[in-house]
């Protein structure tokens, strides 16, 4: 069985996904494999748009992989994905946390530059937040609430 990781920046996604299992994909990675280059200066160079398309690729080739899978925090901007994650057989687990721990954890996160968190103010990143959330919910098969837990105790969660 698929399972996709969901959530916003910072919810640990990838972190989780790593932990699940020693096979697990990272989106993100096979993108900046396609693409040759970090996310952030992809962003800079051919903008959001050409990265969501590319996002969107990755994301069909993976949807019958049988692997876990971490996405990027913005999957779910695209209706398309929204509708593949939704009307798929695989799990779609959000990680759920609230905005101003996401904001601590991504603020400190100086190991992966994020474009969304660089290019926006707080404000502007709490309203993208706002938005997102209702997405994930939406297509969400499971909701985990992650905040103040290590990541060994969401592990714990989702394999129970
Ligand atoms: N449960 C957790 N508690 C505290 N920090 C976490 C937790 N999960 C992840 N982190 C940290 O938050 C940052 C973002 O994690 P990451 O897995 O890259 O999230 P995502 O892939 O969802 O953006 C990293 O510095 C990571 O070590
Ligand atoms: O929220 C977003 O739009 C993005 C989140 C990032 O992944 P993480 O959620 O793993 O940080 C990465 O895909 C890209 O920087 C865009
Ligand atoms: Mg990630």
């Amino acid at each position: 069985m698929t399972t996709f990781l969901i959530g916003f920046m910072g919810s640990g996604k990838s972190t989780i996904a790593s932990l699940l299992s020693a096979d697990f994909v990272d989106m993100d990675t096979v993108i900046v494999d396609k693409i040759g280059m970090p996310i952030a200066d992809f962003f800079a160079q051919f903008g959001e748009r050409r990265f969501r398309e590319i996002e969107s690729q990755v994301l069909q080739e993976l949807t019958t992989s049988g692997r876990v899978i971490a996405t990027g925090g913005g999957v779910v901007v695209a209706a398309e994905n929204r509708r593949i994650l939704h009307e798929s057989t695989a799990e779609v687990i959000y990680l759920k946390a609230d905005f101003s721990e996401l904001y601590r954890r991504i603020s400190a996160d100086r190991q992966n530059v994020r474009p969304i968190f660089e290019n926006n103010s707080r404000a502007d990143l709490q309203l993208i937040f706002d938005k997102r959330v209702a997405f994930y919910e939406e297509i969400a098969s499971k909701i985990i609430t992650v905040t103040g837990k290590s990541p060994c105790e969401i592990v714990k969660e989702i394999q129970t």
